[in-house]
């Protein structure tokens, strides 16, 4: 291993390493993708007390994710995951140990089976028709739709029915807000410099208040989740039939030493559904729009296969996915260029790896660069086109084999939730597009769409896009 260096990148100085030459930084995956430009698609950077090596280019996505994925399987968790040893029973910060493996072994056994998935088709059914009767109301109002908050309060139910076999929100209160707060300020807090990650030594401090500030999210999410355990409990208790959801499954399987341990488990598998289920799926659906509605050809095109496939006495159905080739190739496009997650969750080095003719040392933070390599203009031309049409002509999939399109990741760790956010998102978009005609606002029309980016664990769109829904005259629902 003494013949090997780490990967090129800057000359770090003693103590802050690279961050000062660094600077502040509100938008890490372009200064990443910049910086790759320079040293090469795999490069490091000493980060305070923190080796972080990113790789940005499909060939080196190929050969960590084939070559080295369960010596980089682990976790570096941010320290905004620690808030109330959250991190210590969550499928996401986990290192890949039995605990992990028995609580994923829920996801793929039990929640994302495509029979399980199957016997929830009417639900999603019921819960798209709750948007669609949404969207209808603020077309007869004249009211602008916003189309991230409305998917994402279609996304919450869809959890929260599967899971708890109850809507946590609906279109008309508050109650989706407060969740999507949560969410969005937790993805925020995550992916943001934290000098409690920079510096280890220091965490205790939580000198930027970062723990502090999630605390009382983390205690809405306990709480909303401990009153369903309860009043499931209570249920049972009096006798009442079986629901036959996650809530069930979980209550039914034991985890941990003792009943503490047990609901700790289970409120963190909770958690992490919803927080890395929801604002994925509805960001997903609000970037599609967005480049639909600059992008009228495309939009065309989407429209008259919807027009065709489905026709105009019915609404799309999840069964239908597998005949819209040009709906799927919309929606790879969008993860291409939009990746919901831009950097993979930070890996561990669990051992020191040979990586080319590289190391990486032991307990390096490991860092996927997904938008750069979504972005890069060797693998497709004209990267910043959105051009559904290149996934016509080439057979390429997001399922963690074609390491060019990695928006779930890819190997052990890679997202659970794929078969769901699957179905979800097309479904979701599909329909919306099938129904209405979409507009944008004249100011928008005329000026252009603002498409910056708010980074986090997830990239939002930094200003939700506000659009005019038409009904499209000719359709005949009965
Ligand atoms: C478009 C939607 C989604 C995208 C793009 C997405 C993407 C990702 C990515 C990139 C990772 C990290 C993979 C890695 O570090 O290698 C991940 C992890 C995860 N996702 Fe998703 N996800 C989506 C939807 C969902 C949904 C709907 C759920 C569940 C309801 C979910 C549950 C999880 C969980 C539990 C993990 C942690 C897995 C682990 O660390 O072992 N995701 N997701």
């Amino acid at each position: 291993a003494d013949l090997y260096k780490l990967p090129p990148g800057p000359k770090p100085f003693p103590i802050v390493g690279n961050l000062l030459q660094l600077g502040p930084i509100s938008h890490p995956h372009i200064t990443f993708t910049s910086l790759s430009k320079k040293y090469g698609p795999i490069f490091s950077l000493q980060l305070g007390q923190v080796t972080t090596i990113i790789i940005s280019s499909r060939e080196c996505a190929k050969q960590l994710f084939q070559n080295h994925d369960l010596a980089l399987a682990g976790r570096h968790e941010p320290d905004a995951a620690r808030v109330q040893a959250y991190h210590e029973w969550s499928i996401a910060w986990l290192p890949p140990g039995p605990r992990w493996r028995s609580l994923r072994r829920i996801c793929t056994t039990e929640l994302f089976t495509a029979q399980r998935l199957d016997s929830y088709v009417s639900v999603r059914k019921q819960k798209m028709q709750d948007l669609l009767n949404f969207i209808s109301k603020s077309a007869k109002e004249g009211s602008l739709v916003e189309i991230g908050p409305a998917a994402f309060t279609t996304t919450l139910n869809l959890l929260s029915c599967t899971i708890f076999s109850t809507d946590f929100a609906s279109f008309d209160s508050d109650s989706s807000h407060d969740f999507k707060k949560v969410v969005e300020e937790t993805m925020v807090a995550g992916g943001s410099p934290n000098v409690s990650d920079i510096f280890p030594v220091l965490t205790s401090l939580d000198l930027q208040g970062v723990r502090r500030k999630l605390q009382p999210h983390n205690k809405f999410l306990r709480r909303v989740f401990n009153e369903q355990i309860d009043c499931r409990i209570k249920n049972r208790k009096e006798g009442s039939i079986a629901c036959n959801d996650l809530l069930d499954v979980l209550l039914d399987s034991q985890f941990g030493a003792n009943e503490q341990e047990h609901r700790q488990a289970v409120i963190s598998v909770f958690g992490d559904l919803f927080l890395a289920g929801t604002d994925t799926s509805s960001n997903t659906v609000e970037w599609a729009m967005a480049e639909l509605l600059q992008n009228p050809v495309t939009m065309a095109a989407l429209n008259y296969e919807l027009a065709s496939i489905i026709g105009p006495e019915r609404d799309m159905e999840e069964s239908d996915i597998g005949r819209l080739p040009y709906l799927q190739a919309v929606v790879k496009e969008t993860l291409r260029m939009h990746p919901p997650v831009p950097f993979l969750l930070p890996r561990r080095a669990q051992e020191t790896v040979i990586f080319g003719d590289y190391l990486i040392p032991e307990g390096a933070k490991l860092l996927v660069n997904v938008w750069a390599i979504g972005r890069d203009e060797t693998t497709w031309p004209d990267p910043l086109k959105f051009r559904p049409e290149r996934f016509l002509e080439r057979d390429i999939d997001f399922k963690g084999r074609d390491f060019e399109l990695i928006p779930f990741g890819a190997g052990r760790r890679i997202c659970p939730g794929m078969p769901l956010a699957y179905r979800m998102v097309h479904l979701m978009l599909g329909s919306l597009l099938h129904r209405f005609e979409w507009k944008l606002p004249e100011e928008e029309a005329k000026n252009g769409l603002d498409m910056s980016e708010k980074f986090g664990v997830t990239l939002a769109m930094a200003r939700h896009l506000k659009v005019i829904a038409i009904p499209i005259p000719g359709l005949h629902f009965k």
